[in-house]
This record gives structure tokens, sequence and C-alpha cells, in this order.
């Protein structure tokens, strides 16, 4: 009896409810409602009513906006499809457009309350509610927004047209319509130079930086890369850090938009990065406060004087920052160019000599980087004293690059980074094997979260940690978020949970 009783109740509860109708008309002039319609834990979604007894619908997350043109309304939903073109396999989301007409060819729509009453309603009214509509995930916030404030959506997108196989411009004309259908507006700058980007983010006033929803690039890593410093070294960086920023496919490595699509649940493609971006949901991830011991004291740039540095990708150094910026040459090759040059790499192997410790400990506090740690504190650490490195990779993301998954342990707020890194102790068969695996982290064991076994591997969680290269003329680069930097004294304390990203 008490389940039935449950049972009924869960039936009441997922009962939907009608938040919008307004009747319009169909190409045939068959009248049909649509319907607005919000169901429990917030699942929206659009209903068409004809009224020839027919009636579909569009998911609240396949919405994307719609289009108005001569009396002429298009509802446009952008699902999930499978394509087969040739001997291809597309996965992506793809446009469907639903078009109506206004009843009678009036000026207006009519809407039909609750009551049965009919409201005369505008159409770019009707408009922008079904853009709203299909961002808002609360119910409570959607009508929030369409009774009261209106806040013109408007992005500042950087597109960067020296990133990967220079084709950023195209991508972003490839889903530019999806910000207008979806009713947002964007300003665009095209980055003109190396770090136009950060220059850019680091001069605007706060006024009109602030006058932006969120900040978005079409590029690879390095400009999100610039993005994340500029924000992190403004005075005002507080409020920066609630200003959401997104990435789509622009370059060769493409790491912030993979780890967002593959989180969101979508295909990994720049659509479906664009269309977390529309959405407009967020989440808050984890990044590494780097401080330097010497600066690049030659610049006069506000970037290169910063003792401070922000990632929210990785650090990399020996084998796997060679492949990574040795590589720079065959940028046309795509991201093929990491494993042509990876095999040449792993034939003549770089081993770099530094003193590593790292903490995952949130009660460890490292001194500014030129001081001693404290006897009582070093021995919290874990130490790697004079080792000769061939392999040192730190990683936020899961995802790397498009092709790699080289961390798939990787959790991107846990307020901690993945280190994984071999030393001369172990085998070139190891160091072999290692880098065969970087496509898909499978020296990992994904069930018990630990290195796979076969694997001679060192893996930790780190919150903290300092690398202090033994001589730092001969030590290659860091490559941090796939940017280059000079090996030299570093350390990094990870800031939990404090970046906002679009995120489903
Ligand atoms: N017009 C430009 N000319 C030269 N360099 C530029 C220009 N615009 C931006 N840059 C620089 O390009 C560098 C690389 O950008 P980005 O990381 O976006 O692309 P990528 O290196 O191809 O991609 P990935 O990091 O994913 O491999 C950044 O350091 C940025 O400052």
């Amino acid at each position: 009896m008490e389940m039935q009783i449950q049972q009924e109740e869960q039936k009441s509860n997922a009962q939907d409810t009608i938040l919008y109708t307004f009747r319009l008309q169909d190409q045939k002039g068959v009248k049909v409602d649509v319907c607005l319609i919000s169901s429990q834990g917030f699942n929206s979604f659009v209903r068409f009513e004809y009224q020839d007894g027919r009636s579909e619908g569009i998911q609240w997350r396949d919405l994307l906006g719609a289009v108005v043109q001569n009396k002429k309304i298009d509802i446009i939903s952008f699902p999930k499809r499978v394509q087969k073109r040739m001997f291809k396999k597309i996965e992506n989301r793809f446009k469907e457009v639903f078009p109506f007409n206004t009843v009678n060819q009036a000026e207006n729509v009519e809407q039909v309350l609750p009551t049965g009453e009919v409201k005369s309603i505008d159409l770019q009214e009707v408009k922008y509610i079904i853009q709203e509509f299909s961002q808002q995930k609360e119910t409570s916030l959607f009508i929030n927004i369409v009774s009261n404030n209106r806040v013109q959506k408007e992005l500042l997108i950087f597109v960067n047209p020296h990133s990967g196989k220079g084709q950023a411009q195209q991508v972003f004309n490839r889903v530019k319509d999806l910000f207008e259908i979806s009713g947002h507006s964007y300003h665009v700058v095209e980055t003109l130079y190396r770090l136009h980007c950060f220059d850019y983010l680091y001069e605007i006033s706060s006024e009109k930086l602030f006058s932006y929803y969120g900040i978005v690039s079409v590029s690879g890593d390095g400009t999100p890369h610039e993005i994340v410093n500029a924000l992190l070294l403004r005075s005002d960086r507080e409020q920066c850090l609630q200003m959401p920023i997104g990435g789509i496919h622009g370059g060769s490595g493409n790491a912030l938009p993979t780890t967002m699509c593959n989180i969101s649940g979508e295909y990994n493609t720049p659509e479906c990065a664009a269309f977390i971006i529309i959405k407009n949901q967020t989440k808050k991830i984890d990044l590494i406060e780097f401080e330097r011991e010497n600066i690049f004291n030659k610049s006069t740039h506000p970037f290169q004087l910063s003792k401070r540095l922000y990632s929210f990708l990785s650090l990399s150094w020996t084998f796997v920052s060679d492949l990574d910026l040795g590589s720079e040459s065959l940028r046309f090759l795509g991201e093929t160019r990491f494993e042509v040059y990876g095999f040449w790499r792993l034939m003549f192997l770089n081993k770099y000599a530094a003193n590593i410790l790292f903490s995952n400990s949130s009660d460890l506090n490292l001194p500014e980087i030129n001081q001693q740690i404290s006897e009582q504190d070093l021995s919290k650490y874990k130490i790697e004293k004079n080792q000769l490195f061939t392999f040192f990779y730190l990683s936020n993301l899961p995802w790397v690059s498009e092709q790699y998954q080289s961390f798939p342990l990787a959790v991107v707020d846990d307020g901690l980074f993945d280190l994984i890194y071999l030393t001369n102790e172990q085998s070139r068969f190891q160091m072999i094997k290692t880098a065969l695996a970087l496509d898909n982290g499978s020296f990992f064991d994904k069930e018990k979260q630990t290195v796979a076994k076969g694997y001679d591997l060192k893996y930790q969680k780190v919150r903290s940690i300092r690398i202090e290269p033994i001589n730092p003329s001969k030590s290659g680069l860091y490559s941090i978020d796939g940017e280059r930097y000079q090996a030299e004294p570093l350390q990094g304390t990870v800031l939990p949970k404090i970046l906002s990203v679009f995120c489903l």
C-alpha cells in the first residue's frame, strides 16, 4: 500500500508544467500550439501540438533557438546525429528547422494563457523567449528572466589565425550562426601577434570587460593560456574569475574544448564545443599557480615580467615537452606531427637532472621559491633528489589534446594535478612503452585507479610541487599549456575550483 502511494506521488511530481503556449501555423496551414514545458528535474522541452492530432517535441538540451523573418519563425533544434558519408561516419550535432507562420499572417502571435484566454504577443518576443528557454535549466530562473531583467549576452571571442593549420577563422565561420540563432551577440578579436590576446585582456577597462558575458577562444590551448593569465594577473581578478571561458577547436592540441566536450557528454567537434558555450552552463575547475625564480628580465612585457604564472592544463618536460615544442616546425601536419617527431625523439632521448619534491597534502604550504623549506616540512614531501628525468608530465585535464587522453584518472576539480614521471632508473623499454601508451593513458588501470600492471611509471596526485633543474641552461624547455618556457626553478600550488568554464 505504502509503495503504491509512493508511486502515485512520484507520478504527480513528474507532471509537466506548461510555462508558455504560442499559437502558430505550419507550412500547410495547420494550427499548432507550441508549448514550452518544464518537467520534474528541470528537464524542459518544447512540444508542438498540431490541431490535426499530431504532436512532436524537442528536448531542452537539443533546443538551439529561433530565427524570425517576414512574419515567419523558424524554431531550431540541434540534435546529435550520426551521418554516413561515403566510407566515413560523422558524429556531430546537426540543425533541424521547424518552420512556422503566424496565424492568418498577423503581425503578432497569439499567446494562449493557462486560463484559456488569448493574448497578443510580438513575434520578436516569442523568439526571445524561445532563446532564453533553450538556455535556462532552472524553471524559476527562466521565469525571472522572461519577466524582468533582460541582459544582452555578449561574448568576447578571440580567433587565432596562427593556431594549428591556420584554420581557426574557417572553424569560426562554421559555428558563428549557432551563436546568432541562440540569441548571443559577440565581439570578435582576431589576434595579430604573439601575446595579443593577453595584452587585450590585461589592458581592457573593468567596465568594458565585465560588459561581456564570457570569453571564448577559437584556437589551440595557447590562447586560453593567455586568457587565464591575463585575467589572474589583473587587479580585479576576483571578479574576472566569475567570467566563464570556453574553447572551440582551432589549433592542433585543443585540450580545453576536447575535455569540456567529453565531460559534457558531447561529440568532440567545434559545433558541440560552441553548443556547450551557448547553453550557458558553467563549472569551476582547478588551476595551478606557478612561481618562477627568474623572470625573463630583458622584457618589459607584464606577462614575461610576472613571477606568477597560471596553468589550466599541464606542464610537461623532458620527452613530452621535446615532443610538443620540438615538433613546431611540423605544424602543417596537424596532430600527426606528434607521432612523426615522437619516434625520432625516442631514439635520441634527452635526460635532465633535477631535484623535485611534491605533496598532495593541503596542510603543507611552500615558502617563497628562493627560500628553504623547513626541516620539519621537508620530511612530509616526497623527494626525488638529483635524479635524471627522462619523462615528466603534470596535468589537470584528462585530455591533453584531441587524440590524447593521457590522464584518464585526472579530475578537473579535485584540487589536485596528476603527475607521471620516469627517471634513469627505469629502462628504455619502459620509456618506449610509456610513450606508446600516451594516446589513451593505458599505463593506468582505470578500475584500480593506479598504474597498470607491467608499467614502471611513477604516479602521484599533487597539490604542491617544486622543480629545481640542476643545470637550467642545459635542461631544455617546459611546455606549460603547450607554450614554451625556459626550464628553470619553478614551484606550483593548485588553486582548487577557481576557474569558471562553460561545461554542461
Ligand atoms: N597573428 C599571430 N601571429 C603569430 N602568433 C600568434 C598570432 N596570434 C596568436 N599568436 C600566438 O600563437 C600561439 C599559439 O596559439 P595556440 O596555442 O592557440 O595554437 P596552437 O599552438 O596551434 O594550438 P595547440 O596549443 O592546441 O597546439 C600563442 O602563443 C599566441 O600568442
